[in-house]
């Protein structure tokens, strides 16, 4: 190709006048990429224009409607003074210095940028992996390896489980008016006492209401049945094991004019399972994250195990038995029947 001397001129006059735009063009705010107007082809070209303004003359952008949920942001950001006020030694279970991978808790001073020595601490994470390295690879290669988090081991809940777990195929009537306005208890108010954790299949279409779960406030929130979910709720020793920090949830069914069925497992727990053993196991991770508040109503819900009423999970779930099929509780548990209807908690 030819080059004339008139296109060199004009290339030069360009390179000139990019640098000129460029220089004039120095950023003053940074720009925001509203990640929404990707979802339609008419704003898409706009999207990339304001995405190539800031990959190239400015090297920093903001995002906008990236769909990130704001309560996982919120609930990060409310975390954080939580974490950093742990004290010293809580911190340290998981202190850099004991990675070669450089993850974990590094405290205020003990980092340098610039030759000069930071005044920030810090928690690192990376994506987890195992460690590698071994003599004769690449020493770089030492850096990949597993995070230092105080998670619990995947098999830590096991130990609680039973060797018996249990379901129940429910129906509630349809009921005509009068029988509605003496009383809509399809079942009463509750915490589940048979255990680790509910899984509820409702089995009757969305329009049919029922379920409903108490918030910290007090009031009866609807969970309505939502097509191909299952309904988890957390059973009562789950709430002891992880002393309090996940709540067993009250909650009820109201009946209606429509007949509903509906179909819970209950995972078991270990019947010999005391009280100590349930809140010591785990106390020591689980004291650090505070439990959250319930409503009074919630609070004073009948709950021998978490009381302590009882030692062992077995009796406390023998008693709720036995108070809730009372015929049944008589013919089989005489010897303990009048103790357990009369205990109320
Ligand atoms: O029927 C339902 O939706 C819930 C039943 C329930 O809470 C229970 O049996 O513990
Ligand atoms: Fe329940």
């Amino acid at each position: 190709m030819v080059i004339s001397h008139r296109s060199v001129e004009h290339c030069d006059r360009l390179i000139g006048a990019r640098r000129l735009v460029s220089m004039s063009s120095s950023f003053d705010k940074i720009p925001t990429i509203d990640l929404s107007l990707v979802d339609n082809p008419e704003t898409t070209p706009q999207l990339l224009d304001s995405l190539h303004y800031a990959l190239t003359e400015v090297g920093f952008l903001y995002v906008s409607n990236h769909g990130v949920p704001i309560d996982v942001i919120a609930s990060l950001v409310q975390a954080l003074p939580t974490l950093f006020s742990q004290p010293a030694d809580v911190k340290k279970c998981v202190a850099m210095e004991n990675s070669p991978h450089f993850l974990g808790y590094s405290s205020v001073g003990s980092e340098t940028t610039a030759g000069v020595s930071d005044r920030r601490e810090q928690f690192e994470f990376a994506t987890e992996l195992t460690e590698v390295w071994r003599e004769g690879l690449p020493l770089y290669e030492r850096l990949r390896g597993p995070n230092q988090a105080r998670s619990l081991p995947p098999e830590t809940f096991k130990s609680f489980l039973s060797d018996q777990h249990r379901l129940k195929l429910v129906r509630y009537p349809g009921l005509p008016p009068e029988d509605l306005d003496a009383s809509k208890q399809g079942v009463g108010p509750h915490k589940d006492s048979s255990g680790w954790w509910t899984f509820l299949l409702q089995a009757s279409p969305p329009e049919v209401k029922g379920l409903q779960a108490l918030n910290k406030a007090g009031e009866w929130i609807d969970v309505p049945n939502v097509p191909g979910t299952f309904v988890v709720n957390i059973g009562q020793a789950f709430e002891v094991v992880t002393n309090g920090t996940c709540k067993a949830t009250t909650h009820r069914v109201l009946s209606s004019s429509r007949e509903r069925f509906s179909v819970p497992f209950f995972q078991g727990v270990r019947r010999d399972l005391t009280k100590i053993e349930a809140v010591e196991t785990l106390k020591a991770h689980f004291e650090s994250l505070s439990p959250g508040q319930e409503s009074t109503e919630g609070h004073s819900i009948d709950s021998a195990f978490l009381r302590g009423k009882y030692d062992t999970w077995g009796e406390s779930q023998l008693r709720t038995k036995v108070r809730s099929h009372r015929e049944n509780g008589r013919k089989f548990y005489a010897q303990v029947y009048d103790r357990y209807i009369s205990d109320d908690v």
